[in-house]
């Protein structure tokens, strides 16, 4: 058995998107942007599509989707833009994020620094979230642009974006949402929710790689990132990826169609794997269920190392990471975990299991298996988990 419980990292394709997808490589190919038929035709389906995307957002009419190439674009879309226009060309020198970014905004906000831009990175809670009151503290006459993502992509807690977002509208601060780990999973209704920009990503919710977008609330001014061509209004040049397109549009529309009856589905699932692991000596789950993606576990085990639990795991053909797999080269300490509070050895420890509406009740069976005979395998070896005092019942437990 094949077990994939990496999905935060990637999806699979759903067999239905890759079906739609087929027709445009090799049927309807042409250029959109050529005006014989070769080119037009694909134009019903590319409206489609954005219309899906539309529909799953309760975006309305007077917003704009524009499609990308990723999360990764959206993200490096709004901050350089926003800092070209508002801090470059405008009286601004400042913009608030979190600590616990995705590193496409961190790494971003790290080069406006050099650039001389002033970033407050906001720590997180016990829970690993920013609290909304701690955001509008922050806040001046002077910040540009607040980002905070909608739910983390290492432990699934849902960070309080209504809530950032009213602040934001009454100080006049310009709101970016990263969404890529919410959209799809958990409702996003942005009738009901205040962002000015928010960055998605297909292949998150059983689309293809390497098609994302950004939401721009009321069609305002953001300078384009891509100069070169009318492609989306002007607004991001380039020939666009037509089947990729359509497939993020098919994508969407079955991710969040009926989204209530899939989570619980999901949540089901992965509730019973974490109260199965958490009958383990020495284990933590970082954050609330409650506040948190139906389908993520960040699990610390005291005395097994991360790398090591991975290796097993997948010898077991089990497939999962210790977090965001931009991170997973390196063999740092989960920085989610260290920001919650946990101690070195311990962040060394996470395993981040997020599973997805493919995920079924025999696969969950066969990783509590394995999971819990890799963890004796690797404690009966491992000499840090020696020299640990056993806690007295085998404490096991939330953060
Ligand atoms: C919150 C968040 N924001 C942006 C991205 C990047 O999405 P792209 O479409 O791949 O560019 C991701 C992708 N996180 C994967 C791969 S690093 C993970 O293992 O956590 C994300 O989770």
């Amino acid at each position: 058995m094949q077990v994939y419980l990496d999905n935060n990292a990637t999806t699979m394709c759903d067999p239905q998107v890759v079906e739609v997808m087929q027709p445009f490589f090799s049927e309807i190919y042409g250029n959109p942007n050529s005006l014989h038929k070769f080119g037009t035709a694909s134009h019903p389906y590319l409206r489609k599509a954005i219309d899906q995307v539309y529909t799953a957002l309760n975006a309305s009419d007077n917003d704009d989707i524009v499609f990308t190439s990723c999360a990764t674009e959206s993200n490096n879309w709004v901050l350089k833009s926003i800092y070209f226009d508002k801090i470059v060309n405008g009286e601004k020198d400042h913009i608030i994020t979190t600590e616990v970014e995705h590193p496409s905004v961190l790494a971003t906000c790290r080069w406006l620094e050099e650039q001389g831009v002033k970033v407050t990175y906001l720590p997180v809670n016990e829970e690993g979230i920013v609290e909304a009151h701690t955001v509008k503290s922050f806040i001046t006459d002077k910040t540009a642009l607040v980002s905070v993502m909608w739910a983390s992509n290492e432990t699934g807690m849902i960070f309080p974006i209504k809530e950032i977002g009213e602040i934001c509208k009454e100080k006049g601060v310009l709101f970016h949402s990263d969404a890529v780990q919410a959209v799809g999973k958990i409702p996003v209704d942005l009738q009901d929710v205040h962002v000015d920009f928010l960055s998605m990503s297909a292949h998150k919710f059983h689309g293809p790689k390497g098609v994302g977008a950004l939401y721009i609330k009321d069609s305002q001014p953001l300078t384009p990132l891509f100069h070169g061509g009318e492609q989306m209004g002007h607004r991001r040049s380039g020939t666009l990826n037509v089947p990729y397109i359509v497939g993020m549009g098919k994508a969407i529309e079955l991710a969040t169609t009926n989204i209530e009856e899939t989570m619980a589905s999901i949540r089901a699932k992965r509730d019973r794997l974490e109260d199965a692991l958490l009958e383990l000596s020495d284990t933590f789950v970082v954050g609330s269920r409650e506040n948190r993606t139906p389908n993520t576990i960040l699990i610390s085990i005291r005395g097994v190392e991360g790398e090591g639990m991975l290796w097993d795991l997948n010898n077991g053909q089990i497939g999962a990471s210790t977090g965001s797999a931009c991170a997973s080269e390196d063999l740092e300490a989960n920085s989610v975990m260290l920001a919650i509070g946990a101690d070195n050895e311990l962040a060394h420890t996470g395993i981040r299991l997020s599973l997805s509406r493919f995920t079924t009740d025999e696969e969950i069976d066969y990783t509590i298996e394995h999971f819990k005979s890799a963890v004796a395998r690797l404690r009966a070896i491992s000499s840090s988990f020696a020299k640990v005092a056993p806690t007295p019942g085998g404490e096991a437990g939330e953060c």
